[in-house]
């Protein structure tokens, strides 16, 4: 830490000095360095600029709760081989999987708390949090050396980082994630967060956890929709990133479906294994250089312009990923009008969707007057501009700022004639 010199204020009284002049020139390291800085004579004023390092690790490991398997424990010290955890899981995945993962504690003689939390998107929310910061109060845990543990889908992954981000103003957390989304993207970046008011994720930190174990034998017991569900998010990326990932996707969509990425057959085996890395490693090579959202123009924000709003509205009918796609499909049409990609590639896009058994339209498009709230919302969450991703081709995205409302409207009316998939109704 350097602190700049301040002057030897006793020349300054006898102004024997003719250089004197108001406020000390910043003296110092260069200008965004790390450092103490004063700006006066009278110090009245300190800037102080610091970094703080930040790594995370996300990592591959079938068949984790195996008995032999330590990876859960390598975040948190250890302190004489004793091993305290509080874990929080998903009430559906503890019915599904909590005997197994109790096992596994009690073989690794573990002395630990289990927080079950009935999880979805109406429960996502401050008070789900507070119960579970009640919880880790009442188990009492060494916030360095005992990383809470969570196990679920993005919903509780981001309810239960929101909480570790602000418990004792920072607890390390481990997450293990049981959804295809949170395998892909809840689980392997650094936003936390509820909903709150009405609004998606209005409420929430940037808090990655320590450790993130993938283990998609979880998926063997996530239901279709679900999948699909996921299958959305991992569009997301091959759409803005990796015509190779949408490819598969083309090709091989209603396999990975079918066989929830369990590798049934060897063909879907090793689609399964590649779809997966790609999307992670795709998300990540657009999270890290921004982790923190210095530049609002991001292209995984793609299908997240109207979506928020969307999702929010049609709660509980439209899923997460299912609303990202209907924003993806009515982008992709509004994409095409501006000749970003062709008629055939529009078609594509949307026979994918299908493919994946996915919506790619919603009444709630009927109401033009809720798209253009949805785009005024995010105007203001990207700092003043649209900053909207749109595709540009497949594999490659461009940003704008200049949508219309009338390029909306028609954008909606080409969707509904291209015959695009209805999400179920909702009221
Ligand atoms: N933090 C981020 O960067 C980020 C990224 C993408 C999405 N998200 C958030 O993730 C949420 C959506 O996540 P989700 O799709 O995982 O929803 P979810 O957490 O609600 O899980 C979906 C449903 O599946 C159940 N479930 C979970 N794992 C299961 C399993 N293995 N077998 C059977 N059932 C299981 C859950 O109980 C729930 O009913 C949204 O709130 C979205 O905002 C966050
Ligand atoms: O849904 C999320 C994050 O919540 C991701 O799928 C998505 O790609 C991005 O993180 C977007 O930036 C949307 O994030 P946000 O609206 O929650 O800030
Ligand atoms: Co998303």
């Amino acid at each position: 830490m350097s602190v700049s010199p301040i002057e030897d204020s006793s020349q300054l009284v006898t102004g024997t000095d003719p250089g004197l002049s108001r406020g000390l020139p910043l003296t110092g390291p260069g200008d965004d360095d790390a450092g103490l800085y004063t700006f006066s004579q009278q110090v009245d004023s300190w800037v102080v600029r610091t970094s703080k390092p930040v790594s995370y690790e996300i990592r591959i490991r079938d068949d984790l709760f195996g008995l032999s398997r330590t990876d859960l424990f390598d975040a948190g010290a250890a302190p004489e081989g004793r091993i305290r955890r509080f874990v929080v899981i998903d009430a559906d995945v503890d019915l599904l999987h909590g005997d197994r993962i109790r096992a596994y504690l009690d073989h690794h003689g573990a002395e630990y708390e289990i927080c079950v939390v009935p999880a979805n998107e109406t429960l996502k929310d401050f008070d789900t949090a507070a119960r579970i910061v009640r919880e880790i109060d009442a188990f009492g845990i060494d916030r360095r050396r005992e990383p809470v543990i969570v196990i679920g889908g993005g919903v509780l992954m981001d309810i239960v980082g929101l909480v570790g981000s602000l418990y004792r103003r920072g607890t390390p957390f481990v997450r293990v994630p049981t959804t295809l989304i949170g395998l892909v993207d809840a689980g392997v970046g650094a936003k936390t967060g509820v909903n709150f008011n009405g609004h998606k994720n209005r409420l929430g930190t940037y808090f990655p956890a320590d450790l993130t174990l993938l283990d998609r034998g979880f998926l063997a017991t996530l239901d279709r929709r679900h999948i699909g569900n996921g299958l959305a998010e991992i569009l997301k990326i091959a759409l803005i990133k990796d015509a190779r990932l949408f490819n598969l996707l083309e090709q091989y969509g209603p396999v990975l479906l079918d066989e929830k990425f369990q590798g049934v057959s060897e063909r879907g085996d090793l689609v399964a294994e590649e779809v997966l890395r790609r999307a992670i490693h795709g998300m990540l090579e657009e999270l890290q250089p921004n982790l923190w959202e210095a530049k609002l123009e991001r292209t995984v924000d793609y299908g997240h312009t109207f979506s928020p709003t969307v999702e929010m509205r049609a709660l509980p009918e439209l899923l997460h990923g299912e609303a990202v796609c209907v924003d993806m499909a009515l982008t992709t049409v509004l994409g095409w009008r501006r000749g970003l990609l062709s008629a055939d590639d529009r078609d594509r896009v949307l026979a994918v969707m299908r493919g994946l058994e996915l919506p790619s339209w919603d009444p709630l498009l009927e109401d033009p007057s809720l798209l253009t709230a949805a785009l005024q919302d995010t105007v203001r969450h990207r700092n003043g501009k649209q900053r909207l991703p749109l595709p540009d081709g497949i594999g490659g995205a461009v940003f704008v700022n200049d949508v219309t409302e009338d390029e909306i409207t028609r954008a909606v009316r080409d969707l509904r004639e291209l015959g695009s998939t209805r999400s179920g109704t909702h009221v």
